[in-house]
């Protein structure tokens, strides 16, 4: 379980979360969605400890992460996969070296750096590229190398901002396949997006503005914890006008 407790993330006078309260379960697929400098990415970058909370508190099962020293945080990090704007890809390093990172910062052996890059690439369909550098890959070929890098590490948790943008259709759905594919192995995946329509395994929402949580509707109208219940599609179409 993931639970935000009047969670508070500020900049000088600006705020860019408000005593945000949510909880999901685990192995839910969640979509974070709002306009731009709603807050989704504040929500992702606190789970990834990029940041931390001016007050409040986020939970992972029964421990806080709302303030690890340094040597927590790089524990608690290996659980965790992220992809988005934080966390470039090494430009002058090939992508086998890429996907290695998290696993060499890790110390692991080097015959297990091997096997799992090995498999981290297949898995999204880039074995060939191994040997290549990130700028001779497409944009959804390097989303694709920044998802086996966020997983290489057999994370419980799965966060992704914005990993359908600028992609054309075919490349989105590879990248959502994954996600999926992920999920439905058992690890929690939560996305930031302004592509919502492109996800199909949502098991919930999450609607921000302002850097607030809005209030959600459950299927017959009356208004339900934020995070709590899982909708249809159809529904959430239906009830958001999308
Ligand atoms: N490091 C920072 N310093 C100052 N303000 C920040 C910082 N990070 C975020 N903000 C502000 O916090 C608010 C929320 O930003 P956030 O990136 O979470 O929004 P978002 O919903 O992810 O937007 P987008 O869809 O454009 O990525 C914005 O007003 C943003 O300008």
């Amino acid at each position: 379980m993931i639970q935000f407790k009047n969670v508070t993330l500020s900049f000088g006078e600006h705020h860019a979360l408000k005593r945000v309260n949510f909880q999901l379960p685990k192995g839910s697929f969640t979509l974070l969605e709002g306009h731009s400098g709603a807050g989704k990415s504040s929500i992702l970058r606190l789970l990834a400890t990029f940041e931390q909370p001016t007050s409040g508190d986020i939970l992972i099962g029964r421990s806080s992460i709302a303030r690890l020293s340094r040597r927590e945080r790089a524990h608690y990090r290996r659980s965790v996969g992220y992809t988005g704007g934080d966390v470039d890809l090494l430009e002058n390093r090939n992508c086998f070296d890429n996907v290695a990172l998290p696993l060499r910062i890790a110390g692991l052996s080097e015959d297990d750096v091997q096997s799992r890059v090995k498999a981290a690439l297949a898995r999204v369909g880039l074995s060939h590229t191994d040997r290549m550098l990130p700028s001779e890959l497409s944009g959804g070929q390097q989303l694709r190398l920044q998802i086996a890098r966020a997983v290489v590490n057999r994370p419980s948790l799965v966060l992704a901002d914005e990993p359908t943008a600028q992609l054309d259709d075919e490349s989105a759905a590879r990248v959502v396949g994954l996600l999926e594919e992920f999920n439905h192995a058992g690890v929690t995946v939560i996305v930031a997006t302004h592509e919502a329509a492109r996800f199909n395994r949502v098991t919930h929402r999450l609607r921000l503005a302002e850097g607030e949580v809005l209030p959600t509707l459950t299927e017959d109208g009356t208004r339900a914890e934020p995070g709590v219940q899982a909708f249809s599609q159809e529904f959430i179409n239906k009830a958001y006008g999308a």
